[in-house]
Formats: structure tokens, sequence, C-alpha cells
């Protein structure tokens, strides 16, 4: 960053109050997504093994939680400049925290998650080293890169699924994989769709989104195709994985949800990502709902 605007930034930190901070730290870690994260990774571990391991599902979401807001700090930190353009109200821009101050606060978050994991079976740690080497080289390396960066946090977030299934010893049980694959595509989606929401900034830095190389409308009718192929598939975990009716009355809807949103997402891809979002989260519930009234299939 040229001096005169870290100059600058630091003015604005000056002005930033105790409480400002702390809210700026909290919404670094966007909050949502680290509960959410917690809640995949908790459903990974119900699915594979039910409650048997209480201490290691608790060791493994913590360690998700910290990773998930270490991923979202670290990235706020490496985006300062797009956010100016692309988001001037998040904590950095807008001076509530300071860029170091939002680096140090990731590493703290990071040397958490590292000491989660670190008591669970090597599987487990295993999937943790390299998520959180990918959090740390996502926003340097891939996010440039079209296709990419959304295959990475596609990846991330699915992985939350096999991560708790294998702090519990269940990592490759089927329904897990299906559940990794069903989160990753359709997280896949809302990302290309938010990268044709970000299209300004991202130019301006000089970033190969997909968007950015192959058009946004080809991004978007990608993402429709990616889609199509999870919700054909998310009726797997009933018919294979033994998961209920309520999961299925749950799962439908969340699936003309997000469907509803990457079609959205042509006219307003602001808006269809937010119902992408929506749809994400109901259907994790339709896991969840879906594991507790499981018959056979599903271990007790
Ligand atoms: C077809 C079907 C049934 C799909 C399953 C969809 C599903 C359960 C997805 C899980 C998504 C979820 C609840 C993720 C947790 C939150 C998280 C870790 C999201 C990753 O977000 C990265 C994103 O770039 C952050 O941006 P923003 O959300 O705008 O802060
Ligand atoms: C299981 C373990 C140990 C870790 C998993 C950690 C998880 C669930 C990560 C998934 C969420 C995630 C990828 C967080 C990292 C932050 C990130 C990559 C956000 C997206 O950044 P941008 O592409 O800049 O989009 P924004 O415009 O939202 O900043
Ligand atoms: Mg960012």
């Amino acid at each position: 960053m040229p001096p005169a605007a870290e100059s600058e930034s630091s003015v604005r930190e000056a002005e930033a109050s105790p409480s400002e901070t702390m809210r700026g730290l909290l919404e670094l870690t966007r909050p949502g997504n680290v509960a959410a994260a917690g809640v995949l990774t908790f459903t990974g571990a119900f699915v594979a093994d039910g409650l048997l391991a209480p201490a290691a599902i608790v060791a493994a979401v913590a360690a998700t939680m910290f990773a998930t807001a270490a991923g979202n700090a670290v990235n706020d930190y490496f985006d300062r400049e797009i956010d100016r353009i692309n988001r001037p109200d998040r904590p950095i821009p807008r001076g509530a925290v300071s860029a170091r101050g939002a680096l140090w606060f990731s590493v703290a978050l990071f040397a958490g998650a590292v000491v989660s994991a670190a008591v669970l079976p090597v599987t487990a740690i295993a999937i943790a080293v390299v998520n959180l080497v990918a959090l740390l080289a996502y926003t340097e390396l891939f996010k440039g890169l079209p296709g990419v960066g959304n295959v990475v946090v596609a990846y991330l977030t699915g992985s939350t699924f096999l991560f708790g299934a294998a702090a519990v010893g269940g990592a490759f049980e089927t329904t897990v994989l299906v559940l990794f694959a069903l989160s990753a595509m359709a997280t896949f989606t809302r990302e290309v769709t938010k990268d044709v929401e970000d299209v300004a900034g991202d130019r301006e830095e000089g970033l190969r989104t997909l968007p950015i190389v192959v058009g946004e409308r080809r991004s978007l009718a990608l993402g429709v195709a990616v889609l199509a192929v999870a919700v054909a598939a998310s009726v797997v975990p009933f018919v294979v994985g033994g998961f209920g009716v309520v999961y299925l009355a749950l799962v439908l809807p969340a699936d003309g949800v997000m469907l509803w949103g990457a079609a959205r997402a042509f006219a307003d891809p602001s808006a269809g990502q937010t119902r992408l979002k929506q749809g994400m989260f109901l259907a994790t519930a339709a896991f969840i709902a879906g594991r507790i009234t499981a018959s056979g299939g599903v271990p007790a």
C-alpha cells in the first residue's frame, strides 16, 4: 500500500473507538459463516457416528470455527484494496480495524484452529493442515485464477463434513461424501455469483475471475448447471442414506430456493447470491433433520 494511502487509513483508524474496533473484529470473522461452518462440521460427525464421541466433536467444531474466522479475517486483510471498491463498509476500509490489527487477529485465530485440531485423529489433522494452507493461500494464489478460487472455497466448505466425520473416525461414509459433494457444488455456484457481483473491483485489481475471463452470463450458466447436478443428487441421502421424509420436506424447498437464487443472479447477482445462501442454510437444516430421523443405513 503506498505511504499516503497507509497514512490516510491510519488517520481513519485513529478515529475508531474501542467499541468500534471490537465490533469490527467480530465482523471480520463473519460470525454467521463461522457458526454455519461449525454446524456443518457437527453434522459430518453426527452423520458418521452419532454423538458417541462428544469430546472429538467439540474439538472439531472449535477447529473449524477458528479456521473459518481466521480465513475470513485474513481474506479481508489481503482484500483491503479490492474492498475499498467492492465493500467500502467492511471493517478495514471503513477504518474500524487496522490492516495490521486484522492480520494479527487472524494469526491468533489460526493458532486456535491448530491447537483445537491437534487432539484429533490423523485423518482430521491432515484435512485441517490442507485447509489451513488453502485458507492462507486462497487470496494471493487462487482467488485471481478463473474458477480456481471458486473451487477452493467450494472444497473448503464441503470439507467441513469430511472433517467432522474424520474427527470421529467416519470420514468416508457414503452419506458424508454425498453431503461433501452437495455443499461443495452449491458453494461453487454461489462463489461464481459473488464474482459476478464483484466484477468492478476485481477488474480494477487485475483479478482474472471467471466472469472477467469468460463473461458474466456464461459464468452464471455454469453455476446453474453445477447447481442442477447438486439438486438432482440431493435426493440420494433419502434414497440410499436412510434419511427420513422430513429430509425431503426440507431439502426440496431448499433446492427450490437455491435454484431461484441462481436464476435471479442473471438480473441481480447480489440478490441471487443472498438467496442461494438462504437455500444453503435451509439445506443444512435438512441434513441434520434427515440424520435425526434416519432409519437403517446410518450408524445409530
Ligand atoms: C443441493 C444441496 C442440498 C446443497 C447443499 C448446500 C449446503 C448444505 C451448503 C452448505 C453451505 C454453508 C451453510 C456453508 C457455511 C458457511 C461457509 C463456510 C460458507 C463459505 O463462504 C465463503 C464465502 O465466500 C463467504 O462470503 P459471504 O458469505 O458473502 O461472507
Ligand atoms: C475444517 C477446517 C479446519 C477448516 C474449514 C474452514 C472453512 C469451513 C472455510 C470455508 C469458508 C471460507 C472459504 C472462508 C475463508 C474466507 C474466504 C475465502 C472468503 C471468500 O473471500 P472472497 O472471495 O474475497 O469473497 P468476499 O467478497 O466474501 O470477501
Ligand atoms: Mg474478500
